[in-house]
């Protein structure tokens, strides 16, 4: 990966720039604002474009305005055009005009691409039309560094059912393979047991392991976790321990997690800090 940003007037240092396009929370624990919160504590300069504004909280979601597509259109130029950008994920991209336009924008950038092929809520509520799945399969997947599924978007994505490990790995080589993402995370979050993810870099697959914690507060786990992958990869982290360093973040995140809302509550996104620990 290229890190080539010259050094922002009057700094010392080079500053590792990370933008994410996605949809809202206003309750704070997933989409951008999960993502900001993540940049924010891997010491990362963050950015956002918004494409659609998310009623929501712990227990669902409420309401959802998309943004008109010639206002995400702007909020792209406006950061492509000023800003270093080195490394961007996706988040919720609600409809084919949406990304429509995001892929116009990003197609031939030589920048670190994460997705997260966002579908349904954790409260089970939809965040994408059905029939833009197949869009964001054909034409956004291709453009990707790395696509991070869960088994739900995985077993979409591939078309096959997901219930064992092995299903998981052969999912993780067919979305590369298949349908040419750079590489690809499937996410063992919704399986029971051991807490793993493979990931298929276009070689080899890689095993990231942790020890289910049982919660029911994973409310923006999935942002946080492709939040986090892409910081590392802006500060020129390979993408493997970008991952592993990844992982390790939403872990902790998840066994700090709060108790707020009736419902999932949030991640906590300061978890590795000293005093969160503490609490
Ligand atoms: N209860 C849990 N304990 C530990 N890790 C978990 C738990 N639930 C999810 N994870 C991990 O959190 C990350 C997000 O996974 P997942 O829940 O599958 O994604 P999503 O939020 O997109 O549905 C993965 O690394 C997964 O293994
Ligand atoms: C705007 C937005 N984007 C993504 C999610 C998925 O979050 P989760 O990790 O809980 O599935 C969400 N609830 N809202």
């Amino acid at each position: 990966m290229t890190f080539t940003n010259d050094l922002p007037k009057g700094s010392t240092t080079q500053v590792p720039c990370a933008l994410t396009i996605a949809g809202t929370d206003p309750s704070g624990g997933a989409g951008i604002q999960a993502d900001l919160k993540t940049f924010q504590e891997l010491k990362t300069y963050g950015m956002s474009v918004i494409t659609s504004v998310v009623a929501q909280n712990t227990t669902g979601v409420q309401a959802v305005h998309h943004i008109p597509i010639e206002m995400i259109e702007q909020q792209l130029n406006s950061v492509f055009s000023d800003m270093p950008i080195h490394a961007f994920k996706t988040g919720m991209i609600a409809n084919e005009d949406i990304m429509k336009v995001i892929a116009e924008k990003i197609s031939g950038q030589d920048i670190s691409y994460v997705m997260d092929p966002v579908m349904v809520a954790t409260s089970g509520d939809p965040l994408i039309a059905k029939n833009a799945r197949y869009f964001l399969r054909q034409n956004l997947l291709p453009l990707t560094s790395l696509v991070t599924p869960n088994i739900p978007e995985a077993e979409y994505l591939t078309g096959e059912t997901i219930d064992t490990v092995e299903a998981m790995k052969d999912a993780a080589v067919k979305i590369v393979e298949v349908f040419g993402a750079g590489a690809a995370l499937v996410k063992g979050g919704h399986m029971e047991g051991e807490a793993v993810d493979f990931l298929y870099d276009g070689s080899n697959l890689h095993t990231f392991s942790a020890k289910r914690i049982h919660t029911k507060n994973t409310h923006g786990t999935g942002c946080t976790y492709s939040a986090a992958i892409t910081a590392y990869l802006s500060q020129g982290v390979s993408l493997i321990d970008a991952v592993g360093k990844a992982k390790d973040f939403v872990t902790a995140a998840i066994q700090h997690s709060f108790s707020l809302g009736a419902g999932s509550g949030p991640t906590n996104h300061w978890a590795t800090r000293e005093e969160s620990v503490k609490l």
